[in-house]
């Protein structure tokens, strides 16, 4: 079961229009239309996001103030999710509205995860080939011939197997996967706008422009995944905790999937970096171009990769949550995809042409991973 789970909690996926939201929303730009979903959001923000906690978020370097799932949540709407968008309006943060999403989805009622272990691989499995067959509109052999148009067919066919009417068999295994289990059409239909960010976007402005990218396309798939894991019995964490720890988990796994991927996604003429902080730095995308690791880049490259490790963390607490059947997986793909980081450091940041992997555990003794041996037979005791 748990390889089975390691590679399922591997497909890239992205978020949509069905979130109401493509860019930041503007706060202060009554003069626009805007759509009722928007403008709903807008006026609840206080109400709705002042107990978010995770501020792993935004500038790499000032908002470390980062503290987790169970402590520092704040009671107060927090004024440092409202960011300046470049012309200074204010705007509301991709993070409050991604939450907006972890919300709806910890008001369904989650089970235990008292399945049949093989019956959850099924259903992860329909999911996570869904996920695939998403993935590879764009990412796959076809990837030039698609389009919006192509996209909002594949948006369809997944509204109509919400609805119970499956086009194909394995759209069907999925039909039958979300009539057992609370499973929201919302994280399916974000992921779809992801492949449309995709085809729209090569360059982002802002860590804000490019959390929401990664929410798209990864913190999805965590959203997905809690309704079919299922959360321990004698859990005490909230929901929405649980939550946010899996879309966390998604968020770190693609950060860190973009910082493995420079060198190989420039060669694609796309640049996966906040614009601003590689500005910050000095560096441009004249610099990613030219490949060459530079002092510039060391100290830019520790700053996301601190990121990366602090969204690591936030997922890690929500793990122990999992039911039983559910945490080692999660724990070893977890500690796996994070190795990717140290192994970017062992190779000197150069992450322009040489690939980090992550070394299977046979080898972890040697490379000094004690401590995640000991987590993993913590967790799997618990
Ligand atoms: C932590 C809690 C409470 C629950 C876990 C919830 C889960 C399963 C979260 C994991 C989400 C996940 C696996 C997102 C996908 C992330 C990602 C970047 C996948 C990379 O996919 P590929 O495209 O196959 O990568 P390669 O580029 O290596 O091929």
């Amino acid at each position: 079961m748990s390889v089975a789970l390691i590679w399922v909690v591997s497909p890239t996926s992205e978020l949509s229009n069905g979130l109401g939201f493509l860019d930041t929303t503007k706060l202060v730009d009554a003069s626009k239309p805007r759509s009722v979903l928007k403008s709903s959001r807008i006026k609840n923000v206080g109400k709705k996001y002042r107990n978010k906690c995770k501020s792993c978020y935004a500038n790499a370097d000032l908002k470390f103030g980062y503290s987790g799932l169970s402590n520092g949540r704040k009671s107060q709407f927090d004024v440092s999710r409202v960011v300046a968008n470049p012309t200074g309006e204010l705007a509301i943060s991709s993070e409050q509205l991604v939450y907006d999403v972890v919300l709806k989805q910890a008001a369904l009622k989650v089970g235990n995860g008292r399945t049949n272990s093989y019956f959850m691989i099924d259903l992860f499995l329909c999911q996570t080939v869904w996920c695939r067959r998403t993935d590879e509109l764009v990412d796959g052999p076809n990837a030039s011939h698609i389009t919006p148009k192509a996209l909002d067919r594949w948006e369809s066919r997944l509204e109509d197997l919400f609805n119970g009417r499956p086009f194909d068999m394995l759209d069907a295994a999925l039909s039958d996967t979300v009539s057992k289990f609370p499973v929201d059409i919302q994280p399916f239909k974000d992921m779809i706008e992801g492949m449309r960010m995709d085809l729209r976007k090569s360059r982002y402005k802002t860590f804000d422009e490019l959390y929401l990218y990664c929410y798209y396309v990864a913190g999805t798939v965590g959203l997905m995944s809690v309704p079919i894991m299922g959360i321990a019995p004698d859990s005490q964490a909230s929901t929405e905790s649980v939550y946010n720890a899996a879309l966390a988990l998604g968020i770190a796994n693609q950060l860190t999937n973009i910082l493995r991927d420079v060198g190989e996604d420039a060669r694609r003429g796309r640049v996966y970096l906040p614009q601003d902080e590689l500005a910050q730095a000095g560096l441009s995308d004249e610099d990613i171009f030219a490949g060459k690791v530079t002092d510039k880049w060391r100290v830019f490259m520790k700053k996301q990769i601190k990121r990366a490790r602090a969204f690591f963390d936030e997922a890690q607490e929500g793990v122990t949550q999992l039911s039983s059947a559910s945490r080692w997986p999660v724990w070893a793909s977890l500690l796996l995809y994070r190795q990717i980081l140290d192994e970017i450091e062992a190779n000197d940041y150069n992450n322009f042409t040489r690939r980090a992997y992550c070394r299977i555990a046979s080898s972890a003794r040697e490379r000094k991973l004690d401590y995640s041996f000991n987590m993993m037979e913590t967790v799997t005791r618990l």
